[in-house]
């Protein structure tokens, strides 16, 4: 498998979205830089999930989801009907709210996409299995029970596992939709310690509800509401200066 480590700028410009006649995203403008963690934050329902799932068109499966617009990445539109979806989804990987192992053993799991992709070799899939869980914070754990089934491993470990199955096929981008949500204080630590190293090679683009770890771990932050991106910028003016006063009131817990 080729594998490219040059990330290409991922830009999106004046997105609209649409479940049938509902319009969701209106107007959104957004781009993400490699070493950057940009946090999306506004209340339930404001379109969140939905504008990160556009981002490598996991939306493309829900009946009249029409979406207009351009995604960038790099040179290549990514709404364009010739753009590899299967490509797409190893340069800009996912991790979803709830972790999602498959029913197989860790190592199994973590080497999932490299043997989908043909990858035979396996002293090449157990080095990528140890660099990927390495880099998720979870070899140490796991180091001795590659073979054990993936379920036996607690939530934030599971979720953990997720991020090396998404690491291992080396994206560029990594989306993930309120990724703590299921986990305790203490994996949640463990997991935003992981996001720190990890974005020294990724862009990561991460959906939370909590305002203090989207202050403790993202360099951007973006405030949506009701569809709208109403205020973009470095998380710390954000937070402690925002120019909306819409913003202020969100992330000073006015409403939401
Ligand atoms: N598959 C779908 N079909 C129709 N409407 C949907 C679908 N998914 C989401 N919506 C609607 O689109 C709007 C935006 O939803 P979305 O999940 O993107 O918001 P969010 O900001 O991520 O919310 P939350 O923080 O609660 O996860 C909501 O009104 C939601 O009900």
């Amino acid at each position: 498998m080729q594998v490219n480590n040059e990330f290409t700028k991922l830009i999106a410009s004046n997105l609209n979205f649409f479940y049938g006649s509902k319009q969701v995203l209106k107007n959104i403008s957004l781009s993400f830089n490699k070493k950057e963690i940009t946090a999306l934050i506004g209340p339930s329902g404001c379109g969140k999930s939905t504008f990160l799932r556009t981002l490598n068109r996991m939306n493309d499966l829900i009946e009249g989801a029409r979406l207009e617009g351009s995604i960038k990445f790099g040179d290549e539109e990514i709404n364009h009907q010739h753009c590899d979806v299967v490509e797409l989804r190893r340069r800009i990987g996912m991790v979803f709210q709830r972790p999602t192992p498959f029913a197989k053993s860790i190592f199994e799991n973590v080497v999932y996409g490299l043997k989908v992709s043909g990858v035979r070799n396996k002293s090449l899939l157990m080095d990528k299995a140890e660099e990927s869980l390495r880099r998720a914070a979870l070899w140490d754990e796991v180091k001795d029970r590659l073979k054990d089934s993936a379920l036996s491993l607690s939530g934030g470990q599971q979720q953990r596992l997720c991020i090396a199955r998404a690491l291992a096929v080396e994206p560029e981008v990594l989306l993930m939709d309120e990724p703590a949500s299921a986990l305790d204080p203490i994996a949640t630590e463990k997991l935003e310690q992981g996001m720190e190293e990890l974005k020294k090679d990724l862009c990561i683009i991460i959906v939370t509800h909590n305002m203090q770890q989207a202050m403790r771990i993202s360099d951007n932050t973006a405030f949506f509401y009701m569809g709208e991106l109403i205020e973009h910028g470095p998380t710390k003016q954000i937070f402690s200066n925002a120019t909306k006063v819409k913003t202020r009131q969100y992330v000073s817990g006015s409403f939401g």
